[in-house]
């Protein structure tokens, strides 16, 4: 077990684009980073954070005070790095303790250069972030320490998240196989456009051979593994750029294959039927909002990562180029949309993370909806 002491001395500040700013300490790497400051609500579950792609470019706030008390394991990530570009937290452990704990949250950012600060009020911090909406923020500690005009200045110019395309930055270069665990029923092609590892393990705990491809695919590479069923992932950035994740979800709705989107995938969804989307003020991050499933009535908590959202009517079914959609889901809090369904054709998606990493499992159901839908296209 290993403990850092070095955080606890060495300044850092957080200064947010409308100037507000925060000192703390460093927590992680030191030096300077930049991305779309927003929180998670989320108690548990903050490996599955640091390494969901979809967080690419985003510093994330922590609204649970104490992280890093499990320290960090080899089982928990959803990827083969962090992709969160700065990390907020007000208390960081000590003192890690869990039986699978290989080192500290603070060793890990520090080894994958991340740049964090600590010991700052995150609930003020989240407030703030609640009230003005998202806002691009920089994290600065030893040498990247500056007066705070010159700060300010350099955070006004980063990249902003509305008009990000990001997919390519984080989607696999090279396509993959995940056999099926047991005996395998299904094949499905999954366009990656920021996946989680735990994603592809729900299906094929289902009996789903999945072949992830880049973001780049093509209808040709996804019907040449010949598949039951096409599925398309979380991912970061603005869903508004995604023109090729579009076209290529078109062309599978024309052929009626069934088809599966998380988050991301379901903007697109959004997207290729003809909606709209638009950017929340703050999104939803955390591993507790409460979602209707309008088709059964059903309220489940779920896991939501997003900063964007559909636009579609939540009254009445809408008539699209793929036949008529329907709102599934909605968001109790703040009736956002969190699904979409066809109904003359075997599609649907969701907002938020049925593969539950981190998060409940109430939703678990939505992956049997899918192999239904297999199912229902072989009888
Ligand atoms: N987790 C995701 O797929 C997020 C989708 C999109 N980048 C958003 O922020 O809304």
């Amino acid at each position: 077990m290993t403990t850092s002491n070095r955080g606890a001395t060495s300044p850092a500040v957080l200064v947010l684009e409308d100037g507000r700013s925060f000192r703390g300490r460093a927590y992680g790497a030191e030096g300077e980073t930049f991305g779309e400051a927003v929180f998670s609500t989320g108690m548990t579950g903050y490996q599955e954070t640091l390494t969901d792609p979809s967080y690419h470019r985003q510093v994330v706030v922590m609204t649970a005070p104490h992280i890093g008390n499990t320290g960090v394991n080899d089982e928990d990530p959803e990827s083969k790095r962090i992709w969160v570009s700065g990390y907020v937290v007000r208390d960081p452990a000590r003192t890690p303790s869990n039986w699978r704990s290989r080192r500290s949250l603070d060793e890990e950012l520090s080894a994958q250069g991340v740049v964090g600060i600590s010991g700052i009020d995150t609930r003020a911090l989240t407030r703030h972030l609640r009230e003005r909406g998202a806002m691009r923020v920089g994290i600065f500690s030893g040498g990247a320490l500056a007066d705070e005009a010159t700060l300010l200045a350099k955070v006004r110019q980063a990249p902003q998240m509305k008009g990000a395309d990001l997919s390519g930055e984080v989607a696999t270069e090279e396509r993959y196989v995940v056999p099926a665990i047991g005996t395998k029923r299904f094949t499905v092609a999954a366009v990656d456009l920021g996946i989680k590892g735990m994603t592809p393990h729900r299906m094929a705990e289902r009996g789903i051979e999945v072949h992830v491809l880049p973001a780049t695919a093509t209808a040709e590479d996804v019907y040449a593994v010949n598949p039951d069923g096409v599925f398309f992932s979380n991912g970061p950035g603005d869903p508004a750029t995604a023109d090729h994740p579009v076209a290529l979800m078109r062309a599978v709705l024309e052929r009626s294959t069934p088809l599966f989107g998380i988050c991301f995938g379901n903007q697109i969804l959004g997207r290729a039927l003809g909606f709209g989307t638009f950017k929340l003020k703050y999104g939803h991050r955390g591993i507790n909002q409460p979602v209707q499933d309008r088709t059964t009535g059903k309220v489940e908590v779920t896991a939501h990562n997003h900063g964007f959202a559909v636009d579609a009517p939540l009254d009445a079914p809408s008539d699209t180029p793929f036949g008529r959609a329907e709102v599934s889901h909605v968001c109790l809090n703040d009736n956002v949309v969190e699904g979409l369904r066809l109904l003359d054709r075997p599609a649907f998606s969701v907002q938020y993370h049925p593969e539950a990493a981190a998060g409940p499992h109430d939703a678990a159901y939505l992956f049997d909806r899918f192999v239904s839908l297999m199912e229902g296209q072989r009888a």
